[in-house]
């Protein structure tokens, strides 16, 4: 990986990456702050199309005007249809890790080949409903898979514990592979998705609906840590 922020965010997991899908929007800066400040290591940003989920969230733009605002690595996860035919786009925008749903494309190698040929970290991204084969065949050909834990499209939703034995699998399958989870992470959930193997773990409800992101994210990370299962 030479990406140096994909490099920075890797060497930080496990890591908790805030998503900004429910932050307030008019105070974007603030609220990159005061991540920054509770000390973050990088930023999951949620692009949702209309199309291939029934929700729209924001696309290059506040991508890019986040970019001006930080030097977190930027984690893309983009909820679009046909990805990779703004993956320049969002390498222009800013982004560092890009990670796409197989759900989304045809053929999968030509998109991977493209993001990587873009100097981004590059994800696959499965659904609930969607097994393991559809990413196994190009496990040495990325640098992340993010395994969903609620349908794509929504924050806010229940975690779904089919994700906890994909976790498994994956991490079984190939020890050093970064793993990634996102969708109705809390501190009910993310214990098991860390003894499970998960690396990054997205959060947003249980960051964005408290009055306080600090205590938020250091209860998490106390979670994370409790649940290491390299420590004894
Ligand atoms: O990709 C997503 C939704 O499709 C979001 O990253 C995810 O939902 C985070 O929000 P929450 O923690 O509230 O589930
Ligand atoms: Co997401």
């Amino acid at each position: 990986m030479t990406n140096p922020r994909v490099k920075q965010l890797f060497e930080a997991a496990p890591a908790i990456l805030p998503s900004l899908l429910q932050c307030d929007f008019g105070n974007l800066e603030r609220e990159v702050r005061r991540l920054e400040d509770d000390g973050c290591q990088g930023l999951h940003l949620d692009v949702m199309d209309g199309v291939f989920v029934p929700n729209i969230s924001y696309g290059m733009p506040i991508v890019d005007a986040i970019r001006k605002l930080t030097d977190l690595p930027l984690d893309v996860h983009l909820m679009i249809q046909d990805p990779g035919k703004y993956a320049q786009a969002f390498s222009d925008a800013g982004a560092d890790l890009l990670t796409f749903h197989v759900e989304a494309v045809d053929e999968i190698a030509p998109v991977i080949d493209n993001v990587r040929s873009l100097n981004m970290g590059t994800g696959l991204v499965l659904n609930p409903g969607t097994a393991i084969d559809a990413v196994t065949p190009f496990l040495d050909q990325i640098d992340v898979v993010l395994v969903m834990s609620v349908d794509a499209g929504f924050g806010g939703q229940a975690f779904n514990p089919v994700a906890i034995d994909k976790l498994k699998a994956l991490r079984a399958i190939k020890p050093d592979l970064i793993l990634e989870i996102d969708g109705g992470v809390n501190l009910e959930t993310i214990g098991s998705c860390r003894e499970a193997g998960a690396d990054l773990f997205v959060v947003g409800s249980a960051i964005f609906r408290s009055s306080d992101y600090a205590a938020a994210l250091d209860r998490l990370r106390a979670e994370v840590q409790r649940h290491d299962p390299h420590s004894s």
